[in-house]
């Protein structure tokens, strides 16, 4: 199918979606990163020189490092992948370098070979890079284990040093070092910590729950704002991959506590953990964030209450251990003038509470959205009598939760609406139960209370996490539902309900209404129409979301006279950048970075020309050009919509064309807009990276052809 790529837009957009997920970016990062690949092929070489000669590639990916092996003149290359798209792709790499039938691939994961089933006798050399950016994440604990007891010689040992290097197996990372640091981050704690800093994070640093992975991932060296070290790089751990008892020892390893001297003054957000790979004795490979690499370091964010920043001549408690082959760092602690505080019960009496937060006031005055979280907080330890239980929201949910501008704008634009349709209501009289007919002065009425006016249906049919129907609920005289379908959602609306006093019946889950996933949009009863309904338009990747339109046409449908869709417009912003970053996320610079390798033709078959999930502000890059409108979406007249529209845009400074980053401007009503590029949006933004780089002098013009999918490259012609 992937070959198939069918012209007709929306066809592509959905190969771009499915390439997107078949491969990971990562592929192109790593096979670009010429450094990385260099000291991999330096290390094989001189154990297959060394007398290694039968080499296992575990996770060969595109087989690079098998043809390393095979180059450096190993007589038999096994390797394994268990990605089936990836070990179709090793099997023609290997093909086209003129090594097949040398190097035997197989589409199986490590764990489930056996000699000699898989491969005919033990070999002398493992070499392997299934790590994530903490390290553990891709199982080479487990495969390691595994494979020295069933697929490597026994290692060298001091007792018979005779035995040749051929007879003997070694692993290719020998090892890895893992640092640590205490990070203040405004950008992390936006991402795991709701605004009143009490909304448990959504990856709990609490070692019960052992289903996720206890830590997120992020290029410190790229987020907004930065950081601020608060302690020096700490050794976390040492593990040998030559060792196997130290491996098996390390999951049953004791928890180890270091402390550590706090070395600036602020809140502690995270801690971040990256680590060295000794390929071998002499060299190794750094995922620090100094190193101008390519890697991501591990965040284990960590909830401290506003008020207890660290200063210098504190002391930082970090647990370390390796609970289930995750590498945790967790329930930590401050010392301070003799005594210890554990943060995580940091709520408790006895710290000391005069000192001011950072913003200086002792309790910075909580935000109708901080109300809500910190009740929600409260709310959630009343109920749980164990562990606090833990909200478990992903990064970008908790960034919408304090998306308070995004909010706001929202409520100021319901309160217009509501306003226009009371007036409306008003100006064509009373309508049943709207109170206007004189109460008898008697006892109170015996039959049902009075209904009260009736109220405005408010639809939010958000497809992920939203608040918005919440925003409507609390307006008063509002009955909203919400399409919010995952129970944790539920309940975290649910608990900001409560706690922000929107009575239960101004809120319901529409799903748990209508019969059919279909019917999200209908009727809110028999002869009702909806007053508001609210569509999210941009995916948190920053691509408008698939069926926009044709949601929207049925919407509008479904609106009272005077009712609204919000948004009503959407207008999509675009810039020239040159940008070298874009180029190696999305395809493999040619064959010099993969060791001369052929190796970019095959593994761009899987480049997309949108990147998504990007931090424009904070990515390298060079602009070409001022922003520039380069499309509009009219949501409440969608036949006024074109499908595709030529933008000219003149560029502003000399340079290389690579990349057209977009975002956009939500339109909710006539004066009220949000950006999806700002450094409180919860979206990030995204962008067509161009198959050939564009070279451009100061004052050309470049035509841009923009189509409705935002496949803008099939359609960039340049004059
Ligand atoms: C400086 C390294 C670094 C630091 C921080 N962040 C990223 C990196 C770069 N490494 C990323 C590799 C990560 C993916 S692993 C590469 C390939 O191996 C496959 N696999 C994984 C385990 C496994 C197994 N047991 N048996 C067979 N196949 C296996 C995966 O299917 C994948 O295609």
């Amino acid at each position: 199918a992937l070959k198939l790529k069918p012209d007709y837009p929306e066809a592509k957009e959905n190969f771009y979606r499915v390439a997107n997920w078949l491969v990971e970016r990562w592929h192109f990062l790593m096979l670009n990163d010429r450094r990385r690949n260099h000291k991999y092929q330096q290390a094989i070489q001189k154990a297959v020189e060394g007398g290694c000669n039968t080499v296992l590639d575990i996770g060969t990916g595109t087989g690079i490092l098998g043809m390393c092996a095979k180059k450096a003149g190993a007589a038999e290359v096994y390797a394994c992948e268990l990605s089936k798209t990836m070990y179709e792709l090793a099997c023609e790499v290997v093909t086209a370098n003129g090594m097949n039938g040398r190097i035997k691939i197989l589409h199986m994961k490590s764990l489930e070979m056996e000699v000699p089933k898989d491969i005919p006798k033990r070999v002398s050399l493992v070499v392997t890079e299934t790590v994530d950016a903490g390290l553990f994440g891709e199982g080479i604990i487990e495969s390691l284990i595994h494979a020295w007891n069933h697929l490597l010689l026994p290692p060298q040992s001091t007792q018979d040093p005779s035995r040749p290097p051929s007879q003997a197996g070694r692993v290719i990372p020998a090892g890895a070092t893992v640092f640590g640091m205490a990070v203040q981050c405004l950008e992390i704690r936006r991402l795991t910590t709701a605004a009143a800093g009490e909304l448990h994070s959504p990856v709990s640093c609490s070692s019960e729950d052992d289903s996720t992975e206890p830590y997120t991932t992020e290029r410190l060296s790229r987020l907004p704002g930065g950081y601020t070290p608060l302690t020096e790089p700490f050794n976390a751990l040492d593990i040998d991959f030559n060792n196997v008892q130290e491996l098996e020892g390390l999951c049953s390893r004791e928890v180890s506590r270091v402390r550590l001297p706090v070395t600036g003054e602020g809140l502690l957000d995270a801690l971040a953990v990256w680590f060295q790979l000794h390929l071998d004795q002499q060299s190794s490979l750094s995922t620090g964030p100094k190193e101008d690499t390519c890697w991501e370091q591990a965040i284990y964010p960590i909830q401290t209450p506003h008020n207890f920043p660290l200063r210098p001549g504190d002391e930082l408690i970090v647990e370390i251990s390796c609970r289930d082959a995750y590498l945790r760092l967790c329930s930590v602690a401050v010392a301070r003038d003799g005594r210890e505080f554990r943060l995580d019960d940091c709520l408790d009496p006895d710290i000391p509470r005069n000192n001011p937060g950072p913003s200086g006031n002792p309790n910075p005055s909580l935000n109708a959205e901080a109300e809500l979280c910190s009740a929600l907080a409260c709310l959630g330890t009343e109920q749980s009598s164990g562990p606090r239980d833990y909200t478990m929201l992903e990064c970008a949910e908790m960034a919408l939760l304090n998306n308070q501008p995004y909010h706001d704008s929202f409520r100021r634009a319901l309160a217009k609406l509501i306003t226009n349709l009371k007036d409306a209501r008003s100006i064509q009289g009373p309508s049943k139960g709207q109170g206007l007919e004189v109460m008898p002065l008697t006892d109170p009425p015996s039959g049902p209370m009075d209904p009260g006016p009736d109220p405005f249906y408010v639809l939010d049919v958000s497809e992920g996490f939203s608040v918005l129907s919440l925003m409507a609920a609390s307006q008063g005289q509002v009955k909203a539902y919400s399409s919010v379908e995952k129970t944790q959602h539920q309940a975290v609306l649910r608990r900001l309900a409560m706690a922000n006093g929107v009575p239960e019946e101004a809120l319901e889950f529409w799903l748990n209404q209508v019969e059919d996933e279909q019917a999200v949009l209908q009727r809110p009863s028999r002869e009702k129409l909806w007053s508001a309904i609210i569509l999210d338009c941009v995916e948190t990747c920053g691509l408008v979301r698939q069926k926009l339109m044709e949601k929207a046409t049925l919407a509008r449908c479904l609106l009272e006279d005077g009712g609204q869709i919000f948004p009503e417009r959407i207008v999509l912003y675009g810039m020239l950048v040159e940008s070298d970053t874009l180029l190696l996320e999305s395809a493999v610079q040619g064959q010099e970075p993969t060791l001369g390798f052929n190796i970019a033709p095959f593994i761009n078959q899987f480049t997309v020309p949108v990147h998504v999930f990007l931090d424009l502000s904070t990515l390298q890059c060079r602009h070409l050009s001022d922003s520039v409108e380069l499309f509009i979406l009219d949501l409440m007249n969608t036949n006024a919509n074109y499908t595709n529209r030529d933008v000219m845009v003149q560029a502003s400074a000399s340079g290389r064309v690579t990349a057209v980053p977009f975002w956009y401007q939500i339109h909710l009503n006539e004066e009220i807009s949000v950006s999806t590029f700002n450094q409180d949006s919860h979206w990030k933004q995204a962008a067509v990276v161009l198959h050939q780089p564009l070279a451009v002098r100061e004052g050309d013009w470049v035509r841009l052809a923009v189509t409705l999918y935002i496949l803008l490259d099939e359609c960039i012609s340049i004059t």
